[in-house]
């Protein structure tokens, strides 16, 4: 082994201890008294099936010398340990799950977290972050409980050296015996690792098959699907990855027990060849019956004591397998760029505007680059038209405004300074608007508008003003509890239409008082052409009050030539690139695209 991936794998092991330490941090703090009484249960029942069999040997021993009460007294106290470890391990097991299902939780929260800490959306994209964080969150369970399994495979370990002492007094080769439970163990964790990592490997075509369920399960997709009868075929394609998952984690766990096998045979030779050598010594008169009987039970002793080792162990090691999607998510959280709560923060308003610099973009994994070398100034105060076909790039640089990615090269600057060293929270809580592919939040209708900006949640009045300036007042009075009914049919309220759902999202977008950009990515595309005229010239009020106070600068994409004349200009997208920058007139005298397609479309609606 090289020196680095040792040094690597003593990192690694110093990390599994520091995160053993840091789920017995959370253990205790879910339930101190929890805590400690599983402690205290767990060394109890170290020594209690050691004491049972010490009594099994008093008993015949003292049978063997006729001696009653002596036979009483271990018989009582065989009874009391045997029947003190049934009941305790009862109560150990409880109270272990009950530590693992508060932890689990507490991890969960914190998996969000490290999640919502990264500052773009790109990582929610990348198959090699979803597949550890389904890895992640299948293993939150086996992470919760490793502290409580290693310290569990620790006390067998302990009744297992108390059992070598035992089988010591009956003769010292018999302690022999506990080395031929090493072949055991390691087998038997080979087994489990290749069973992890086929486990593992599976993991995309478990999301996989999660996802082709869904599509039939949630009502938007299945509609779609339904009409089309393609559910069936959906189905008989999650079936197949499944069929083939399960035939592999089959075959793997197949192979991890003819590993556990092998071991036990090994273990069950020794057993067999130290019996008969007890039966040796009894006959040669250096060992007594009780010897004997000690052996036997011991054997069944260290066959439950090895189990329990090989059980936790194999835990621990689960655990330990998950430990490294865990860190894996902590090191991509470090090192994503600037985080929340770091870089300075948005100005207060905008004095200059924003600058693109030779800004490119391509999305992660994909070859090809969305936008080139786009150069543009957004002037603080103004309103923007950004128009292009389908595919042109147009939401993709609204999102890299936003910050949800960064560019590939080139530079945004906010008032000269590069949006990359701006506190990312901080920007996105100077950024509102709506996106086109808006969200469909099943709250009650003032929780799904205040989500927008979570400090108003619970201003109703900022919150009425945002659902007149999104032309939703109608709507939302004619709702059975107006602002407190609760939207989508999930949790039993109230189904509202495509284009009702779109002017709830606008509300939303349209609730934060003092944002710094406004963009809104064709708000309009599901609304009628009546709402769609009063909303274009509500935006453009709420633009212009915008830019008074902030220097707010807006940002309208839409398909809809008839309204995107109403912003101060106009540019066009073209596979990517900046290809017109003017006014309407300017364009419209041009005679380029934009005077193409502005012209085409209001012949269509003559
Ligand atoms: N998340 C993504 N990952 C990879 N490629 C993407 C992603 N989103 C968009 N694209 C690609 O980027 C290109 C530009 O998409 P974008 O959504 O920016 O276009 P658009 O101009 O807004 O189109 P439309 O008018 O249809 O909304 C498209 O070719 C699309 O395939």
């Amino acid at each position: 082994m090289s020196r680095m991936s040792r040094v690597a794998r003593f990192l690694h092991r110093y990390e599994n201890l520091r995160i053993a330490r840091h789920m017995l941090t959370l253990s205790f703090r879910a339930s101190p008294v929890v805590a400690s009484v599983n402690i205290a249960l767990i060394l109890l029942l170290a020594g209690a099936a050691v004491f049972t069999s010490l009594a099994q040997r008093y008993l015949v021993d003292a049978a063997g010398r006729h001696a009653f009460g002596a036979v009483v007294v271990a018989t009582a106290l065989g009874v009391l340990a045997h029947a003190g470890s049934f009941a305790l391990s009862h109560v150990q097991g409880e109270a272990s799950q009950d530590l693992t299902v508060r932890v689990a939780r507490e991890l969960d929260h914190e998996i969000l977290g490290l999640t919502a800490r990264v500052p773009t959306v790109t990582h929610l994209e990348q198959p090699e972050f979803l597949d550890r964080l389904t890895a992640l969150r299948r293993g939150t369970q086996a992470l919760a409980k490793s502290v409580w399994r290693a310290a569990l495979g620790a006390a067998s370990l302990l009744g297992l050296a108390m059992s070598t002492v035992l089988l010591g007094g009956i003769h010292p080769a018999l302690t022999l015996l506990v080395a031929f439970t090493v072949p055991t163990v390691w087998l038997a964790a080979r087994g489990r690792a290749h069973y992890r990592t086929v486990l593992d490997a599976r993991t995309q075509s478990e999301r996989l098959e999660r996802e082709l369920h869904a599509l039939c399960l949630r009502p938007e997709p299945a509609k779609e699907l339904r009409i089309a009868g393609s559910a069936p075929m959906l189905d008989r394609r999650a079936r197949a990855q499944w069929e083939e998952t399960s035939h592999a984690l089959v075959r793997a766990r197949a192979r991890a027990v003819s590993y556990e096998a092998a071991g036990w045979l090994v273990f069950v030779g020794a057993l067999l060849a130290g019996l008969a050598f007890t039966l040796h010594l009894l006959t040669a008169g250096r060992a007594s019956l009780g010897d004997l009987v000690l052996l036997l039970s011991l054997g069944v002793t260290l066959s439950s004591q090895i189990s329990q080792v090989l059980f936790n162990l194999s835990q621990v090691a689960d655990a330990g397998h998950v430990t490294r999607h865990y860190l894996w998510l902590h090191q991509y959280a470090e090192t994503a760029g600037v985080r929340s709560g770091e870089g300075t923060a948005a100005p207060d308003r905008l004095a200059q505007g924003i600058s693109l610099r030779q800004l490119s973009f391509a999305y992660p994994g994909a070859g090809a680059p969305v936008l080139q070398n786009i150069d543009l100034d957004l002037p603080a105060g103004s309103t923007l038209g950004l128009v292009g076909i389908n595919g042109a790039g147009k939401s993709t640089l609204v999102k890299l405004l936003t910050g949800m990615y960064q560019p590939t090269s080139g530079e945004i600057l906010v008032d000269g300074r590069p949006l990359t060293r701006l506190d990312p929270a901080s920007w996105a809580g100077r950024c509102s608007g709506t996106l086109q592919d808006f969200a469909k939040l099943e709250f009650l209708a003032r929780e799904s508008v205040g989500t927008g900006d979570l400090k108003r949640i619970d201003d109703r009045s900022a919150v009425t003003e945002a659902v007149e300036r999104a032309g939703a007042t109608g709507l939302v009075e004619g709702l059975p509890e107006g602002l407190d009914t609760q939207l989508g049919t999930v949790f039993e309220g109230t189904e509202l239409s495509h284009g009702q759902w779109q002017k709830i999202a606008l509300a939303r977008g349209l609730l934060r008082d003092r944002p710094l950009l406004l963009v809104l990515d064709e708000p309009t595309s599901a609304l009628d052409p009546q709402a769609e005229h009063e909303l274009f010239e509500q935006f453009i009020t709420h633009a212009r009050a915008a830019a008074l106070a902030t220097g707010a600068i807006t940002i309208l994409v839409s398909h809809r030539f008839s309204t995107v004349h109403m912003t101060d200009r106009i540019a066009v997208i073209d596979s990517g690139r900046l290809t017109e920058l003017g006014t309407h007139a300017e364009l419209l005298a041009a005679g380029g695209t934009y005077a193409e397609l502005y012209t085409a479309q209001a012949e269509a609606y003559a």
